[in-house]
């Protein structure tokens, strides 16, 4: 039965997602109210521009006094979609602590203090939910925290930045210059509002804290995950990709050890064959596996950026925390009893690509190849490019800790016939 006392949402910030929360919670009402069992209603908007006109949103609804609107008492749920650590982080627990539940697209801030903020939804018996935070429109964080309850996940490996993947795919398909590719994203609403987040990998890593927390019911923060973004990424290092029938992405790999005592969590660029899946992941699209015992490999595929897509999110968590209000009740919390430690990069074991510029003379292979040898770090192939007393060798290993490739490439440094370690990229998904 339809209840006619509706459920008041406000809205924190309307830039590229919360102008479109608005949009679909006006065009949507009637749905969104028949789904629910309720109407929602739109009780406040808090901007920090007062006097840009807002499609579809009456002016009285419009306050640049965010702390008043979530302390009014007669909120059920604040939408924060601001970013930021503050003054997100105080407008979320302030909201909690005066009888709101909160939806929030904020990965920025769940990553750093998401233990905090689980633990005073709890306190005042609330919901925190936050699907567009990872991967845009694609269901991640539902199906990991519920429709994978029962089985124990292994590995969540994929592309979680839509302005990276938009910018390696360009600078891929069209050579497009990287700055080029990072304005397009930026004007499509894409990037963060400081988008060396998403080219350093920050927003990608965040992403990363998230899942590995959820899914290894461990407490995964920023701070814990390998990070290395992509503003190296070279058009060499594509023309080398290609050679060996690769591209290029930045890769989020979550991974429990294979004697499961500990985990991993990493963002970096690295070549993955054009027969795999992530290969074909075009544009700001986003796309996961996720390896779990019973259910083998699951493949989460869907727009990871943008207004809409990420509203789309936003609007799947408001219906559910509406839902929950209704019945009296909340959804999962943080999940974090397994406590497994979390283990750095030296640990991680992969195969690598490895550029060098070296002399072109008797016995220069020989050496290169007993550094590699030394350090336990066996070859795959080698192949040598040689011009005017010069070389170009590229050596691709077996697989290797990151520890004992770190100690081949110091060593090989030291070489005299060794001029420069021209790129080291990591080989994934074989
Ligand atoms: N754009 C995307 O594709 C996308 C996708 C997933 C998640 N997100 C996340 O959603 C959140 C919002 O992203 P966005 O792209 O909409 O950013 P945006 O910069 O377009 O919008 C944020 C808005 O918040 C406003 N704001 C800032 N401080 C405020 C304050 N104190 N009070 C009221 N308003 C304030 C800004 O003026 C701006 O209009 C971020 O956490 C981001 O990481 C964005
Ligand atoms: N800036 C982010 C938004 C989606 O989280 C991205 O490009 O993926
Ligand atoms: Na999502």
């Amino acid at each position: 039965m339809m209840r006619t006392r509706p459920l008041k949402v406000a809205l924190l910030g309307c830039g590229v997602v919360g102008s479109e929360v608005a949009r679909i919670m006006t065009t949507h009402a009637d749905d969104l109210a028949a789904r629910i069992g309720a109407p929602v209603e739109l009780a406040g908007v808090a901007v920090r521009r007062p006097d840009k006109v807002r499609e579809g949103i009456p002016r009285e609804l419009i306050t640049t006094d965010a702390t008043a609107l979530v302390k009014r008492g007669d909120i059920d749920v604040v939408v924060e979609v601001i970013g930021g650590i503050e003054p997100a982080r105080s407008l979320i627990t302030t909201a909690f602590e005066h009888g709101a539940s909160v939806v929030s697209a904020n990965k920025a801030l769940l990553a750093q203090d998401g233990t905090d903020l689980h633990a005073a939804a709890e306190a005042n018996n609330k919901d925190l939910y936050y699907e567009a935070a990872v991967a845009g429109a694609i269901p991640l964080i539902r199906p990991l925290r519920e429709s994978l309850a029962g089985d124990k996940v292994n590995r969540v490996l994929g592309i979680v930045n839509g302005t990276t993947n938009f910018i390696l795919d360009k600078m891929d398909s069209t050579g497009a210059g990287y700055q080029e590719a990072l304005d397009e994203a930026t004007a499509l609403g894409y990037a963060e509002a400081d988008p060396t987040a998403d080219v350093e990998g920050f927003d990608a890593a965040a992403k990363a804290a998230i899942l590995a927390g959820i899914a290894f019911h461990t407490r995964v923060r920023l701070d814990d995950v390998y990070r290395e973004g992509m503003t190296e990424v070279t058009a060499a290092d594509f023309a080398s990709a290609k050679e060996m029938g690769c591209t290029i992405k930045l890769l989020a790999i979550c991974e429990r050890a294979e004697d499961g005592q500990s985990v991993t969590a990493r963002v970096h660029p690295a070549m993955i064959p054009l027969s795999h899946p992530l290969a074909s992941v075009r544009g700001a699209y986003n796309a996961v596996f996720v390896e779990s015992d019973a259910s083998g490999q699951l493949m989460f595929y869907g727009p990871g950026a943008g207004g809409a897509p990420t509203a789309s999110a936003v609007l799947g968590d408001l219906v559910a925390v509406c839902r929950n209000r209704l019945s009296g009740t909340t959804g999962p919390g943080e999940s974090a009893y397994a406590a497994l430690p979390v283990s750095g990069m030296g640990d991680v074991v992969t195969r690598y690509h490895i550029s060098l510029d070296v002399a072109d003379k008797p016995g220069v292979l020989a050496q290169v190849a007993t550094v590699f040898a030394e350090h336990g770090v066996s070859i795959d192939t080698v192949r040598q490019q040689g011009k005017d007393g010069e070389a170009s060798l590229v050596v691709v290993t077996h697989r290797a800790s990151d520890a004992a490739l770190g100690g081949t490439v110091e060593a090989l440094r030291k070489l005299d016939t060794v001029r420069g370690v021209a790129s080291i990229m990591r080989v994934e998904g074989e």
